[in-house]
């Protein structure tokens, strides 16, 4: 397959980030969990036949120098929200006249496969929604085209509003994003990736389920 995507990752400052998560694990590795699924989910974005690029947007310090080391060139944050972070690295650094992706940064237990099969359908501008179906794991669009991303509370509604056509598949790892400890448990049940593995696996928690916060 030609590798002709530039795949777009949103990273908020991770002090900051998966505030539902939080209890999951002891506060003093929170950070360290978000950061671990964010590895997971670029490591199998890189590792990919459909990605030729990746960037990875982000102003936190951690998560930066952590990307840049699996392959992902770093692009500060312009300010703003989640949609405008999203619209500044697929608009305007990638540009229009590329294929653009982007997704979640909360998805370790994604496999490469999936990536590559759901890029396979998107020919108009598509998203995948998340396993509760209310959510958006992936936004791809096609040059020429600009992202108008809709993230946020109901955006599989949103972006479907907008257009976009929902790609179907059965892509449970890349459906999969992490916002409360559940997800984590049916990330334990799917298989994470590497570091996210490793950290539960730290914590003792490598049972199936996590406890709520
Ligand atoms: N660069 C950037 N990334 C963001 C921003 N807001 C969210 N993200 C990222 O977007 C992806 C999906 O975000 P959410 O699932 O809402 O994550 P979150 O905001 O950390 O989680 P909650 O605090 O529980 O809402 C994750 O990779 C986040 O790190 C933002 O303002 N800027
Ligand atoms: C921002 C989103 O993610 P989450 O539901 O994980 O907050 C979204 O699905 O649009």
């Amino acid at each position: 397959m030609v590798r002709e995507w530039v795949a777009v990752i949103p990273v908020k400052r991770l002090s900051a980030a998966k505030s539902r998560l939080r209890g999951a694990v002891p506060a003093a590795r929170h950070a360290d969990l978000a950061l671990a699924m964010v590895r997971d989910t670029v490591a199998a974005v890189l590792a990919g036949d459909a990605v030729a690029e990746l960037l990875v947007v982000t102003d936190d310090p951690a998560a930066g120098d952590a990307v840049a080391a699996l392959g992902a060139r770093v692009v500060p944050d312009p300010g703003g929200d989640l949609n405008a972070a999203l619209r500044h690295g697929a608009d305007r650094v990638a540009g229009l006249t590329r294929c653009r992706v982007v997704l979640a940064g909360d998805l370790p237990a994604l496999r490469p496969g999936e990536l590559d099969a759901a890029l396979a359908g998107a020919g108009r501008r598509s998203f995948v929604a998340d396993a509760n179906g209310s959510g958006t794991v992936l936004l791809a669009v096609p040059p020429g085209r600009p992202l108008d991303p809709h993230f946020g509370l109901g955006s599989a509604v949103a972006h479907a509003a907008s257009g976009a056509a929902a790609l179907a598949g059965d892509w449970p790892g890349l459906r999969q994003d992490v916002d409360t400890p559940d997800d984590l448990s049916a990330v334990l049940d799917l298989g994470p990736g590497p570091h996210t593995r490793q950290l539960l696996r730290d914590l003792g928690l490598t049972g199936r389920r996590v406890p709520a916060a």
